[in-house]
């Protein structure tokens, strides 16, 4: 691989998806539904199996008390809202541990204020004593990128105001202040998906945490599935471009009012991902003897947390995507907005079947995007630490 340039697409892979298919599958379908409605075949008048089946049997005339220790509506445990919480006087009044309603109160927080999030950089900034220049999101089972920081101040995510918590293995849910090859760092060992069941703008609020603790780059890496056929298990894909799958949906992390201290109203993304730290990172690759494994290409972020049906890889494959995930690109779009430079990789766990086939084998699973990430953190940290280097001695 050469030195990176934008103008032929970087190493995007054109090649003919094989549109026609024949799947083999037969629409018509028998159920085996025998007994579609079993308490109305043998108890014609029975209200429902649990309700009758404590009373030694269904018998005419059943009234249907609550069984013994049942619980009665009024007792249900209610799921709590704000607005259940609230006292007339306009006090909260709930029987939830602080860690509970803390909980609930960042789950219903869909937006972030200008203000709450420089709250949340100056929480940073003074228990970790620096203003951090780089800032780094680790992928699934890539967390080890934050281990190699020295001096490191470790912050749970628990533990800073108004921040999510992650969900999903592989993200430990801390943030990592140190440094690292001479520059100073901040890095999320976790990062949050949309499929969580945040919105957006909450999956990438920590990258305007970032900006506000005085970050000018973010290095955002993924795991990712290969669709393009020249890659294989275990190659990097620096990403030049993406496609925002949840954009055509109609959803964005910019969605909502605009705070022009962040960004305009409508950024563009035409040259999102930085080219000098890309052909640096080619540059480092070779350096590494890893130049064989390393391509450039585009990124595309789907939903999640379903991993992809064939038709969608053949679609995306189309579009000229070559590793698909569901993280990143919301990311890079709220960076950019603020205007961060940005670095990207994906690590590619996975290669994406792009025709029908019965292995269950070759179905990608977390299992295994978590072992290959394990195999190759060596690899992504000596990249991750060589670049931080060549920025810190300011010839990136
Ligand atoms: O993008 P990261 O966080 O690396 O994780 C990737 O791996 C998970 C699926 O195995 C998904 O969360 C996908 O986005
Ligand atoms: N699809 C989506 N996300 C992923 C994949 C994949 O194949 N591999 C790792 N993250």
């Amino acid at each position: 691989m050469t030195g990176y340039n934008n103008s032929n697409g970087g190493e995007v892979n054109t090649a003919s998806n094989g549109n026609g298919h024949s799947n083999g599958h037969s629409n018509g379908h028998s159920n085996g539904n025998k007994s579609a409605d079993y308490t109305a075949q043998e108890n014609p008048t029975m209200c429902s199996k649990d309700c009758c089946s404590g009373q030694g049997g269904f018998k005419p005339g059943n009234t249907c008390a609550p069984k013994k220790g049942a619980v009665s509506s009024s007792d249900e445990k209610i799921v709590p809202t704000p607005q259940s919480l609230l006292k007339s006087n306009g006090k909260i009044q709930c029987d939830l541990t602080p860690d509970e309603l803390r909980a609930l109160r960042v789950l219903n927080e869909d937006t972030y204020p200008y203000e709450v999030i420089q709250e949340i950089a100056d929480f940073i900034t003074k228990g970790a004593g620096v203003r951090p220049k780089i800032g780094i999101i680790c992928g699934s089972g890539l967390g080890s990128l934050a281990d190699i920081i020295q001096d490191a101040r470790i912050f749970e995510y628990e533990k800073i105001p108004n921040f999510p918590v992650s969900t999903v293995e592989g993200h430990a849910g801390k943030l990592v202040v140190g440094t690292l090859e001479g520059a100073t760092v901040m890095a999320m060992q976790g990062r949050f998906h949309f499929y969580e069941g945040y919105p957006l703008a909450k999956c990438s609020m920590p990258v305007r945490v970032m900006k506000l603790c005085g970050v000018e780059y973010l290095f955002a890496t993924n795991a990712a599935g290969g669709i393009n056929p020249r890659y294989g298990v275990g190659d990097i894909m620096l990403m030049h471009d993406h496609v925002n799958m949840l954009g055509f949906a109609g959803n964005s992390p910019l969605q909502g009012p605009n705070d022009p201290r962040f960004g305009p109203r409508f950024p563009a993304l035409t040259n999102s991902y930085n080219k000098d730290l890309i052909n640096k990172a080619i540059e480092i690759g070779k350096a590494m003897g890893i130049e064989s494994n390393i391509h450039v290409g585009v990124y595309s972020c789907l939903g999640g947390p379903n991993y992809e049906t064939i038709a969608e890889l053949k679609a995306l494959r189309m579009m000229g995507v070559d590793a698909v995930g569901m993280s990143t690109v919301h990311e890079v779009i709220t960076a950019r907005h603020c205007d961060m430079k940005v670095f990207a990789f994906s690590l590619i766990t996975n290669k994406c079947a792009t025709e029908y086939n019965d292995k269950k084998d070759e179905e990608p699973s977390h299992d295994e995007v978590m072992a290959v990430a394990k195999m190759r953190q060596k690899d992504c940290c000596e990249l991750v630490s060589r670049l931080i280097r060549e920025l810190a001695m300011g010839s990136a």
